[in-house]
């Protein structure tokens, strides 16, 4: 029987050279669910979709999507796996040269057998989902920057993945075209049972889309929960991030000797 989780981490560990970027993550993501994983800058966010994706290989422990150790697969079993897990990093742009539809047909193209007629209606099906079956003759150039990531959204779901990893999804939109790119990622994972995985600085629109987050510092999950748990954590950290304080356990200020002794040292050049 097919488990509940979709992806399982257990005692995740991955450094770059001597550097060690994360530090015994343990994560559960079921299937249908929207998670989003939130930290600052550097702490770990888009390492764990890399290692997720198996892109790069853990120093020890593992990730298991759909039941299987992804670094342990064979190279042909990663690619399968790989076409069930749609990756949309910074957006991913689309091919400048090809119509909206083109974009969307691209990957049935490449990895399906289905006749062109079939393509065409699964396409349309998939750009109707996005609100832009209208507008699948546009060339990516006469779209607006929301209605980009709504086709990049639609070519997401070309192959039915399971799921779908979006690293900044909301990043550079006005306040409506946020809402609708939030709004999409809920109802497209409900619709098709996905799982979504939100990597994004945007507390507040998260918060009301996802159904858990996981805050990471420091290359360790610093707080976990649901949304509501999440609003009302007095956890200084999660605080922090909530509410947008400059200051706090993520420090403002790059570590630096005392203040005092540098005025000091300014004090004795003249
Ligand atoms: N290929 C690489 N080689 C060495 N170090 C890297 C490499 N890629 C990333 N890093 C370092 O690993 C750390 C984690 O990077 P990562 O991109 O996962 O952070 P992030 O949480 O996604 O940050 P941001 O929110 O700024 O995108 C950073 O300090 C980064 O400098």
């Amino acid at each position: 029987m097919a488990s509940e989780s979709l992806i399982e981490i257990q005692g995740l560990n991955f450094s770059y050279g001597q550097r060690p970027i994360l530090k015994g993550i343990d994560m559960t993501m079921g299937r249908g669910k929207v998670i989003a994983i939130m930290g600052g800058s550097g702490s770990g966010k888009t390492t764990l979709l890399r290692l997720i994706g198996g892109a790069v290989r853990p120093t020890s422990g593992y990730v298991k999507v759909a039941g299987q150790v992804v670094h342990k697969l064979k190279r042909d079993e990663l690619f399968r796996m790989r076409r069930k897990m749609s990756m949309l990093f910074q957006f991913g742009a689309l091919f400048t040269d090809l119509s909206v539809f083109d974009n969307v047909a691209f990957q049935m193209r490449e990895h399906t057998n289905l006749p062109e007629s079939m393509i065409r209606d699964l396409v349309l099906m998939k750009l109707q989902a996005v609100g832009l079956r209208g507008a699948h003759e546009l060339m990516p150039n006469q779209l607006s920057g929301g209605m980009a990531r709504r086709v990049a959204l639609a070519r997401s779901i070309a192959l039915d993945p399971l799921l779908i990893m979006y690293d900044e999804p909301f990043t550079g939109l006005d306040p409506i075209s946020l809402t609708v790119i939030g709004n999409l990622i809920r109802r497209l994972t409900d619709a098709l049972g996905m799982t979504s995985i939100v990597v994004t600085h945007d507390v507040q629109e998260s918060l009301k889309i996802v159904d858990y987050v996981y805050f990471i510092a420091d290359g360790v999950i610093a707080a976990h929960g649901t949304p509501d748990e999440v609003r009302r954590s007095v956890a200084p950290f999660v605080h922090q991030f909530v509410h947008g304080e400059e200051d706090g356990p993520v420090s403002f200020h790059y570590p630096a000797r005392p203040y005092a002794q540098d005025l000091k040292l300014e004090g004795s050049f003249a």
